[in-house]
């Protein structure tokens, strides 16, 4: 029987009486890798913050490993196992990248500092953090002010920020936005390298279609205020109502 770690049930939502989307309905994979695309304006950020308790429904479900997340709030949301980096990052600018991470270790240790040994405790949180930079590639630039690092490299950190939390199920609104084409690919290849290597089930939203069809096992298309289609990157490219309503010829 197939696992799905989320559930989008019959999922409405309007803003001031314009709706953005009218049940939306499909389920995500365990240990997926899957993207999200569609117009400007589709409802795909608004996705997300429904999927994350930043927005409530109209109507509908999202159930995430079988409990509806309807009513909770965003921390609670994370606090069952789902994270998510931002479009714009979610960072603290003042702290260093190592402060960043490490608050979210302790977090997601639901700040169980162990007292016994305080300073036992900190090396491990410290560890823990040091391992996650490693693989986004930040180690080495542990200890500088977060605000001052480079924008892709802020957007490695609030992935870093997110990974911390051990989710699973992570959400990457946009992980290349306004980077240059080389650090879109590193950062992808990347992206693509957590996921094989710690196994956690991805959702991403990316407008680059070289990359969605790249990396993407699924991908979904938004439109119409609905799901207009979703399968295989040779599927969605081959599909005629999505090439007419947002892919064009070319692909
Ligand atoms: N808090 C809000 N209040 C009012 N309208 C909103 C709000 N959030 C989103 N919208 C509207 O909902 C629609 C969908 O916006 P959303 O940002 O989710 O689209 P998107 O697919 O992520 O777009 P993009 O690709 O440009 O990021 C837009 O018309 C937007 O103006």
């Amino acid at each position: 029987m197939t696992d799905y770690v989320l559930r989008i049930e019959h999922l409405s939502k309007s803003f001031e009486g314009s709706q953005v989307f009218n049940d939306v309905n499909f389920a995500v994979e365990q240990g997926e890798l899957s993207s999200i695309i569609g117009p400007n304006g589709a409802g795909k950020t608004t996705l997300f913050n429904l999927i994350t308790g930043y927005h409530v429904p109209d109507a509908g479900q999202v159930v995430f490993r079988g409990q509806n997340l309807v009513g909770l709030q965003p921390y609670d949301i994370v606090r069952l196992g789902m994270a998510r980096a931002f479009q714009r990052t979610n960072i603290f600018p003042r702290m260093t990248v190592l402060e960043n991470v490490v608050a979210s270790v302790i977090s997601r240790n639901q700040g169980n500092l162990d007292m016994v040994k305080p300073v036992d405790s900190l090396r491990s949180v410290h560890k823990r953090a040091f391992e996650i930079l490693d693989s986004v590639e930040l180690a080495d630039m542990a200890h500088r002010q977060s605000g001052i690092l480079a924008h892709g490299n802020q957007k490695r950190l609030d992935i870093a920020v997110a990974l911390a939390l051990e989710p699973a199920l992570l959400l990457l609104d946009e992980p290349t936005q306004g980077m240059s084409p080389d650090e879109r690919w590193q950062t992808v290849n990347l992206v693509k390298q957590l996921w094989e290597d710690l196994k956690i089930t991805m959702v991403f939203i990316e407008h680059d279609m070289d990359i969605v069809f790249g990396i993407s096992q699924k991908v979904r298309v938004l439109c119409y205020k609905s799901l207009l289609a979703e399968g295989t990157p040779s599927e969605i490219s081959a599909n005629r109502q999505v090439i007419e309503a947002y892919l064009g010829e070319e692909v």
